[in-house]
């Protein structure tokens, strides 16, 4: 997949929401991304990331509204390795990763508020599928995210 979210944006203005005012940072192999969006909320406990990543993800994008926490890392390599592996087009959180250096090395969109060495707690909490909202955007499961170095922009219809 290859585009640039300011073409998106210019191409179909009245269509897109625009994540604002967050400063994002791209650590997967894989630069620009998108496919229908499936989400999780959760705070510093990443049970739901693991086993979404651990299911088929071909053409979709997981959305983790992780609180905007940085004190603990939602995915690493061991969890992106294995999302690359189920055909997951990438991961954006609104929250923390870890392992940047194998992050980079994936062909895998992971975009995240920034990296931190500790890792998640894992309690089993967490919610699946259900609507989430940052940077001003709320994200639905089934509608579509695209990302790249310039942002994040989501649509209630398929862009590319
Ligand atoms: O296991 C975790 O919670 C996160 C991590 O470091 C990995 O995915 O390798």
């Amino acid at each position: 997949m290859t585009f640039v979210t300011c073409d998106l944006c210019d191409e179909h203005a009245d269509k897109v929401s625009v994540v604002t005012g967050l400063n994002w940072f791209s650590y997967g192999g894989r630069q620009a991304f998108g496919g229908e969006i499936v989400t999780v909320k959760c705070f510093e406990d990443n049970s739901r990331v693991k086993e979404q990543l651990a299911t088929d993800g071909k053409g979709k994008v997981l959305v983790v509204d992780g609180g905007g926490s940085l004190r603990n890392a939602l995915i690493g390599d061991m969890i992106a390795e294995n999302a690359v592996s189920n055909g997951w087009e990438g991961v954006i959180i609104y929250g923390a990763c870890r392992d940047v250096r194998e992050l980079a090395k994936l062909d895998l969109g992971v975009v995240t508020l920034g990296c931190v060495p500790i890792k998640s707690v894992r309690r089993g909490e967490g919610q699946l599928n259900i609507d989430v909202t940052f940077g001003g955007v709320t994200f639905r499961p089934g509608d579509f995210v695209y990302a790249d170095a310039n942002g994040v922009i989501s649509s209630t219809e398929a862009l590319l």
